[in-house]
């Protein structure tokens, strides 16, 4: 897989990188954005996992992240969230298509041919980046916002050989009960919503599945955000936790939407979180 560097800018001491690779998982060129603290490394890595309507671009431009990647010596990886492309299926709506892959592996037509980014998260990217950058071998951080604080949380708990931290920022956490995760696991996966509870971070989480790997688990929610009640559903995730003897660290962010200044005003402490688990 030959990375090709789109740009590159000098950032904190470090760098920032847009890049791009042909991927075996979903058959099409992806795009990530890459953060490269001073030094020569190798690093210990973040993947960061975007929303609903991201690219490559989101979290790099409006996270502010890169200042505190910087102190703590953290690689940080932003992919694109679905294959693009004008061979690539598409819908009409921004919750289902081009920039809303789910982080699942499609098994119906017309996504299954490309839309296949849990493959292309947990084989391709780390692929990536342990043969072209300077990464840390063993395991990485993994986080995520909204539709992809869902793909964080579900990635996390069925790899935990690849993921040794996981946090999320008002993540979809229980996709088989919400009208986003829905409309997305049935376009993607079938009808047959069996099929669905694989990718359900509150049913895996219930179910003990890498009960023990995680010591903790950092989720923010913000109490203005206007997805809460209908899409995301924080509750379903702490009772998920204490059924599946997970420790959780909800916290409820009084005031704050679904925005990235919501996201820009923690982020700092997921950095943290992660480092001191990376160490
Ligand atoms: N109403 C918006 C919905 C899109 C949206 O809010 N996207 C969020 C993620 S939502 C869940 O995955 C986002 O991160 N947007 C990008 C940003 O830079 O804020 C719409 O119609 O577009």
């Amino acid at each position: 897989m030959t990375v090709e560097t789109r740009a590159s800018s000098r950032c904190f001491g470090g760098e920032v990188h847009y890049c791009s690779h042909h991927a075996r998982a979903t058959g099409t060129e992806m795009r990530f954005s890459i953060y490269l603290p001073p030094g020569d490394g190798p690093f210990p890595v973040l993947v960061w996992l975007s929303g609903l309507t991201c690219t490559e671009e989101n979290f790099t431009t409006k996270a502010g992240a890169y200042r505190k990647a910087a102190e703590l010596g953290l690689m940080v990886v932003a992919p694109d969230t679905s294959p693009r492309g004008e061979d690539v299926a598409d819908a009409d709506s921004y919750d289902l298509g081009q920039g809303a892959g789910f982080y699942v592996d499609a098994t119906e037509e017309p996504w299954a041919p490309h839309f296949r980014m849990y493959s292309y998260v947990t084989r391709d990217l780390p692929a990536v980046l342990k043969s072209d950058f300077p990464a840390r071998q063993g395991p990485m951080g993994l986080s995520g916002h909204s539709m992809g604080g869902h793909g964080a949380l579900t990635l996390a708990l069925h790899h935990p050989e690849l993921f040794a931290s996981v946090s999320a920022f008002a993540p979809i956490v229980s996709p088989t009960r919400c009208p986003w995760g829905e409309k997305a696991l049935s376009a993607y996966l079938g009808a047959e919503s069996k099929t669905w509870e694989k990718h359900d971070a509150s049913l895996l989480m219930a179910s003990g599945t890498a009960a023990g790997h995680f010591d903790d688990i950092l989720v923010d929610q913000g109490t203005a955000d206007g997805f809460l009640e209908e899409q995301l559903r924080p509750e379903l995730l702490e009772e998920a936790a204490r059924q599946g003897g997970q420790k959780l660290t909800l916290r409820r962010q009084d005031g704050y939407d679904h925005s990235y200044f919501f996201i820009t005003s923690f982020i700092e402490e997921h950095l943290a979180f992660h480092a001191e688990r990376l160490r």
